[in-house]
């Protein structure tokens, strides 16, 4: 999106500046000629930071964060603010109600993807559902998700899921440098299962590695949307050792990628079932719904592009959110005290958490919204498109207008949530007659970080389950304090987070103590006890 990476791309290879401004000048002019025309009373665009002629306010764009400007001209701009880049109309949606209006009651004219021809026809990955556009692809593809992610589906993964928790937990007893990557072994580990009846037993299994290197092989493209192809698709035809032999080779990488993540492991599963030697699975259940009389199997494609999306979509974001919950309770020892108090009432020291001790730990319940309020995950979520002109106060959005919410912004918005840079669970807490419980006056966080409309994370419970069950048995069992130097000083974790799509913490360790032999004893019983026969698809 940043015009400096069009630029950057239209001048390696030596190509002046000169014909990179040309280039642009010819971007702008085919990018307004498509805008529709359809205004007839001339209505506005959304109100915005002025930009200049044919770049608009692509140089006003921050290459990092741009939450935090985005954030900024709300307070100047209002709810939604227009920006204008090389000719593309872009909205970006600041407030909860605006998001909840457009993206959730118009959701008929919010629902597509804007177009990325580089990733989605040339590199292979026109399965990835977070970028395929409105249609049937993309309806059979959320059926299928909605069958195993709904609500009382995920509670069949309860099992396998605190089970992961647990073992996470014991791991940790010898290995304690390891949190961050045996969070995301085990988060792995599950999506791994579920999906293809796989299980992973080591933090270097290859094919979350492979997934690992198709998210990279998207990253090294630079920001999507923003390569000349994506903006004028025909030159996609070109060798594209013209872009540079970098490029070349990422496009050679891009597309082996999308098969090792998506066909491979397909094929691989598909084999063995038909040899009778997997477990049960996502991926079983779907081939064996969509097999015909024939013996072929129906929406193969979509099928292998359901099951890769669960790890793509679902892993990361998940182990960002556990890190980030380990991050706060080293932070705010007072807080995570308590937490242990309410867990230890509730457990007696007799047991560890399950999921079905959710609605008796309203503290941990709030420390976990205060999470991802504090760090959503996906500071600006997935960019929608219209596929139809819309008004909204008395604004005029074109169709085909990128729509991106500032998730970050809406939770810091100091109206909802004051104070919002300070870890606060208790903004989400009610005490009436010495009963603890949650409030349903404030704006709860999950109705935010993961996303609108019909575009809404498919995710989000199996997410919030991983998260909770992880966060309970870790502070049933430990301390989760800050790492000490070597002279007994307190190390900080650096706050300033990676951000792809996906928000991370940098590499930090934590120092787990544990609170007692007899909670860490249960570890071991428990996760032997605790058999997959929990999987019921
Ligand atoms: C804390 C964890 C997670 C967060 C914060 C998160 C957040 C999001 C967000 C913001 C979107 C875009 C929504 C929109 O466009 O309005 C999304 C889409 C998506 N998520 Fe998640 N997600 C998480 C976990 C998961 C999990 C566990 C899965 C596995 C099933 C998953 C699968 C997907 C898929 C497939 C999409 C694309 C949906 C579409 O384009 O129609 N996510 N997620």
């Amino acid at each position: 999106m940043a015009v400096t990476e069009i630029l950057a791309h239209l001048t390696q290879n030596n190509i002046s500046w000169i014909v990179g401004l040309i280039a642009a000048s010819l971007i702008y002019v085919y990018r307004t000629s498509r805008n529709t025309k359809t205004n007839p009373d001339n209505l506005p665009y959304p109100k915005g930071p002025k930009g200049v002629p044919l770049l608009g306010n692509a140089l006003q764009l921050p290459a990092a964060n741009q939450w935090h400007q985005f954030s900024e001209w709300a307070k100047e701009f209002g709810p939604i603010t227009g920006l204008r880049v090389l000719g593309k109309n872009i909205v970006i949606v600041n407030s909860f109600d605006a998001a909840a209006e457009l993206l959730n009651k118009r959701g008929a004219i919010y629902s597509s993807r804007p177009d990325l021809p580089l990733i989605r026809d040339y590199g292979g990955w026109d399965f990835m559902l977070p970028i395929v556009p409105y249609g049937d692809a993309f309806l059979t593809q959320r059926r299928m998700l909605h069958q195993f992610f709904n609500p009382s589906a995920t509670r069949n993964y309860h099992g396998i899921l605190t089970k992961h928790a647990r073992s996470l937990a014991h791991d940790l007893l010898t290995q304690t440098q390891k949190f961050q990557s045996l969070n995301r072994m085990y988060v792995g580990a599950t999506v791994m299962l579920l999906a293809y009846g796989y299980e992973v037993k080591g933090e270097n299994h290859e094919w979350i590695n492979n997934v690992e290197n198709a998210v990279r092989s998207t990253v090294v493209l630079g920001t999507l949307g923003a390569h000349p192809i994506d903006i004028f698709p025909i030159l996609g035809k070109l060798p594209y050792v013209l872009f540079g032999t970098r490029f070349a080779k990422n496009m050679a990488n891009l597309k082996q990628a999308a098969y090792d993540v998506c066909l491979s492991p397909y094929y691989i599963v598909k084999e063995k079932a038909l040899k009778g030697e997997t477990k049960p699975s996502i991926l079983t259940r779907l081939m064996e719904e969509n097999t015909l009389p024939d013996g072929d199997i129906k929406d193969e494609r979509f099928i292998s592009a359901v099951t890769a999306i669960i790890y793509i979509g679902g892993a990361d974001t998940t182990v960002a959110a556990i890190d980030s919950f380990a991050i706060a309770m080293m932070l705010h020892p007072d807080i995570r005290r308590q937490i242990q108090k309410e867990l230890d009432t509730l457990l007696g020291g007799e047991r560890l958490p399950t999921l079905q001790d959710r609605d008796s730990l309203p503290l941990l319940s709030a420390t976990i919204k205060e999470t991802i309020r504090w760090k959503p995950p996906i500071p600006l979520g997935v960019p929608h498109s219209s596929t139809e002109d819309d008004i909204y106060q008395g604004s005029f959005i074109p169709k085909n207008t990128m729509v991106i919410f500032n998730a970050w912004g809406m939770c810091h918005n100091p109206q909802e949530y004051p104070d919002p840079s300070v870890f606060n669970p208790s903004r989400f807490l009610k005490e009436i007659e010495g009963k603890v419980s949650l409030r349903d006056d404030v704006c709860d966080p999950e109705e935010i970080i993961f996303g609108f409309g019909r575009r809404i994370c498919p995710g989000q419970d199996f997410a919030l389950a991983t998260v909770w069950i992880t966060a309970a048995t870790l502070l049933s069992v430990y301390d989760i304090c800050l790492p000490l130097d070597e002279t007994g000083q307190e190390i900080l974790p650096d706050l300033n987070y990676v951000t792809a799509t996906v928000s991370h913490p940098k590499p930090f360790h934590c120092r787990l103590v544990p609170r007692s032999q007899r909670m860490t004893a249960k570890l071991g019983e428990a996760t032997s006890a605790l058999a997959d026969e929990h999987l019921i698809f």
